[in-house]
């Protein structure tokens, strides 16, 4: 159902939430009951979060607008639900999941998808929500029926790579050209990203590909929404009962796979003033953007270092206060606030926007947008979406994203085997 089809708007939609015995949800990637990437929608780490299938109802918007409007129409539709909640948790009770575009002129646009089963974990808690229409005879939640959902998962297909709009080589030309306007002083940080697309011989199985990426990236968010995929490491904002905390990334070096060469090489990041300066841009411009709305905020002096299979990242936790004026502000609405930050954009704003329009020659779409949930009280987390892809409609090919911050010190080489390392997680989930 897409919400042109509702009339009148806001329409009462229902929803009712159970506890269910963990034991009944188990692996949450088990319970989407289909292999399409399309039908799969989720927000899980280390085997907690909420997955959700089925469409009650959908959202879109698109341009500047995006975020404000489809907050706008989550609260009419919130305000309009008939709740029974026996838990009233975090992610309890109506959610939405959604994704963004990068950029405001993006065909990508946005949308909130409203699911019609949510099932979740978090702590010793576990559950099943339904969301149903007002006019339909609502069922109630089965944790049974969950397990005669599940479906044998497919094999996976084979996978050829090819460039997307730049190949390496010509990408590399391009951080050069981006290097120079950076000495040159017109702008003192860009994030320059590129395209691979992945092109499959068979149908992908969105559920094996987000067990492989949650078990081998469990510090990250998997994520699905609208066919976009990814394990992300960082976190725009997560938004509970008014505190607000993000984890910001900036700054990256490869890991070699031997153990005591990647500790020395994780003392010389967290040493190199190439990448502290990168960092410091990204925090900055979260803090910054946080002011206005912030009663206190923390942000520890130096960052730490972040260990992932691929790469190793500098990360700086930031936990904030709303203050009394804002504090109705949603977790959609602080994302709208604090996107694009420094990590996938630059510094300043505005002109790293333009340099990334003017030299990547390509349309993010989705990819380093908002990506996440959000609940009927808006709470919820949004993640940017990195180490992803946007998987085709016809589900037989994929594009895959990554992107490096490029400041005055950075070599084009460097960035694109650092960009390789980014593309790896998505690359290996994939069967590479
Ligand atoms: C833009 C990406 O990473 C960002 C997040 C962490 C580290 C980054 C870096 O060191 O360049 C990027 O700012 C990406 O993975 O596509």
């Amino acid at each position: 159902m897409t919400d042109a089809a509702v009339d009148p708007w806001p329409p009462t939609l229902l929803a009712r939430t159970i506890s269910v015995p963990a034991q009944a949800i188990g692996d949450l990637f088990d319970l989407l009951p289909s292999a399409g990437p399309a039908d799969a929608l989720a927000w899980v780490r280390k085997g907690e979060g909420v997955v959700g299938w089925g469409e009650a109802l959908r959202i879109e918007t698109s341009g500047p607008d995006r975020f404000a409007e489809a907050d706008r129409r989550w609260r009419e539709l919130a305000s309009h639900m008939v709740v029974r909640d026996e838990i009233r948790q975090p992610g309890t009770g109506p959610i939405a999941f959604g994704s963004f575009a990068f950029a405001a002129d993006s065909a990508a646009g946005g949308a909130l998808v409203v699911p019609r089963v949510v099932a979740g974990r978090r702590g010793c808690d576990a559950w099943l929500t339904t969301i149903t229409s007002a006019s339909e005879l609502q069922p109630p939640p089965n944790p049974t029926a969950l397990r005669t959902a599940r479906q044998e998962r497919l094999p996976r297909p084979g996978v050829t790579y090819s460039d997307g709009a730049l190949g390496a080589s010509r990408w590399g030309e391009a951080v050069g050209e981006v290097v120079s306007l950076i000495r040159s002083g017109d702008v003192s940080k860009v994030v320059m990203a590129r395209d691979v697309t992945a092109q499959l011989d068979g149908p992908l199985d969105v559920r094996e590909l987000l067990a492989t990426l949650a078990d081998d990236y469990p510090m990250c968010w998997t994520f699905a929404v609208d066919s976009l995929v990814g394990a992300t490491p960082e976190l725009l904002v997560r938004r509970e009962r008014g505190l607000l905390s993000s984890r910001v990334l900036a700054g990256t070096i490869q890991r070699t796979g031997d153990d005591e060469a990647d500790l020395a090489r994780a003392a010389s990041l967290a040493r190199s003033s190439k990448d502290l300066e990168e960092h410091e841009f990204a925090v900055d411009s979260l803090t910054r953007s946080l002011e206005p709305y912030a009663a206190s905020t923390n942000a520890p002096d130096a960052p730490f270092v972040l260990h992932l299979p691929n790469v190793m990242h500098l990360a700086t936790d930031v936990t904030a206060v709303l203050d009394d004026e804002h504090s109705d502000m949603s977790s959609l609405q602080v994302a709208a606030a604090l996107h694009p930050t420094a990590a996938v954009c630059g510094t300043p704003t505005d002109t790293a926007a333009d340099v990334i329009g003017r030299h990547e020659r390509m349309d993010r779409a989705r990819y380093a947008g908002p990506v996440g949930w959000i609940g009927a009280d808006g709470d919820g987390e949004w993640g940017i979406a990195l180490r992803s892809a946007e998987v085709a409609p016809d589900g037989r090919s994929l594009r895959l994203f990554a992107g490096c911050g490029i400041v005055a010190a950075s070599d084009p080489e460097a960035e694109i085997a650092e960009s390789e390392a980014k593309l790896e997680p998505m690359r290996t989930a994939l069967g590479d």
